[in-house]
Order: structure tokens, then sequence, then C-alpha cells
């Protein structure tokens, strides 16, 4: 069966139809601030998005995702421990089931209610598909969402479109929208190589998380898990725990851009 997040098809069994999965710089993984290298000389991230870039938001079963105009140097991520100019190609989340875990990465223990990823590739490689083969071909800028009293207004646009995106398939326009209102007020972050969370975990990604998290509502947490992974008409199956745990460390060093 395809793959998901289910127990017949969840992360333990990935491997058996991708055995990238197994690889040793897989994502996402654990920080615990003791081992992290304050890198001083990590410059800081850049990030010059073009509203106009944003087309549609859809739910493919797995997540929720805002997809951008890529196919120019329209909407762009460059400095931190990049070379070079990526584009923004989408957004999107990931979730659990309660509000005390479902994000990917693990700070000092701390799980996230959940985790924003947004994804960029290295037009040098000519196309996404080519970038994923290779080590700097992706970028990934992720964002904590942490419930909290003071729900960050910003993340209101991407929630109002739910309703319009409840099951799998399911697409609605979704334009002029900067997603660089989400980021907190914070640059600092952490980076390190690592992989898509989802399969076919391509070990293409640095990664540059934000220590910073941006608070959303309780509610706004529930507006998410309103999402199904079934499509229109089949059996209520809510879109939750879309996730993949923390995978082996296997001896590679995660810089921080502060102490
Ligand atoms: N979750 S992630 O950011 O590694 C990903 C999977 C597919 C595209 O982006
Ligand atoms: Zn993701």
């Amino acid at each position: 069966s395809v793959w998901g997040y289910d127990s017949d098809n969840g992360p333990e069994r990935w491997h058996e139809n991708y055995p990238l999965a197994k690889g040793d710089k897989q994502s996402p993984i654990e920080i615990n601030s003791k081992d992290v290298q304050h890198d001083s000389s990590l410059p800081a991230w850049h990030a010059s998005y073009d509203p106009g870039a944003a087309k549609t938001i859809l739910n493919n079963g797995r997540t929720c995702r805002v997809v951008f105009d890529d196919t120019f140097d329209r909407s762009v991520l460059r400095g931190g421990p990049l070379t070079g100019a990526y584009r923004l190609r989408q957004l999107h989340l990931h979730w659990g089931s309660s509000d005390d875990h479902g994000s990917e990465h693990v700070i000092d223990g701390v799980k996230y209610a959940a985790e924003l990823h947004m994804v960029h590739w290295n037009p040098k490689h000519g196309n996404f598909a080519g970038a994923l083969k290779q080590p700097d071909g992706v970028a990934v800028v992720g964002i904590f969402l942490k419930v909290g009293k003071t729900p960050k207004p910003e993340m209101k646009r991407i929630l109002e479109e739910i309703d319009n995106i409840k099951t799998k398939g399911k697409e609605a326009p979704f334009q002029h929208f900067d997603p660089s209102i989400l980021f907190p007020k914070s640059r600092d972050y952490w980076t390190y190589h690592g992989s898509f969370t989802t399969p076919p975990c391509e070990e293409c990604i640095t990664w540059i998380l934000l220590r910073e998290p941006i608070e959303v509502s309780s509610d706004q947490m529930a507006k998410l898990r309103s999402l199904s992974k079934n499509g229109e008409n089949e059996p209520v199956n809510p879109l939750v725990d879309n996730w993949r745990p923390p995978q082996p460390v296997k001896g590679r060093i995660v810089r921080a851009s502060f102490k």
C-alpha cells in the first residue's frame, strides 16, 4: 500500500519501498543544545518572497500544502548556510492528534504542536527533480508552532482556507500571500544536513530550523485537525499525526547561529 503514517504503511516500514529511509543523513532529528556547535561565522538568512507567486492550497491526503510559482527567481531564500538563491516551491505542515505533540524535529525533548516547512530548491540543478539528487539541492525552513494565548494572526489566512480543502484531492486558489509574515521575530536558527521527512527521503536538504516558535491557538490546531485523509464520500479518516519521528544523528554536526 502507498506510504503513510498508519501502522501498516508508516515510518517504520517506509524503507521496504524507499531504501533511502535507512540512510545516515535522515530527518527529522532530535536537537540537544549541549551537542550544538555555535558558529559565529554563520550569516543571517534572508527571504525575499513575491506575494504574487502564491497559487493554490491543497489537501493531498498527507498534509495541507500551499504551492508557489517557481518557474523563475520570484520568491527566493538566500544567506545563512546557503550558497546562491533557492526558489520557494511549496509550504506545508506536520501536526499531532493533540496539542502536546506533532512536530518532526524535537528540541531538548520538546515536541511542538506542529511544524511548518517552507521548501526551496537550488536552480543551479535545473529543476526540482534534479535538485533532489544533489546534497545542496534543497533548503527547508522549519518553523515550530506552539499553542498559546496570543495566536499569530498571520496563520489565519491558511486556516481560513481549510474549510475549502477538507478532503484528499481538494484544491483552492491561494493568492496574494507572502509566507514571510509567518516568520517569528528572531532570525536565530539551527542548521544541519538531512533529508526529506517523507518518502523517498532523499538526503538533499540543508535544514534551517528557527529557534523561536510562532504561537497558534488550540482552536487553530483543532481546525488543522479537521482535515481528512480520505476523499469526498469516503469514510472519514482524520488527517492527524502526519509526522516522522526523529532519526539517528549518525555523527552529524548541528550548528547554531546563536549562543
Ligand atoms: N517534510 S519535508 O519538508 O521534508 C518535504 C517532503 C516533501 C517535500 O518536502
Ligand atoms: Zn515537511
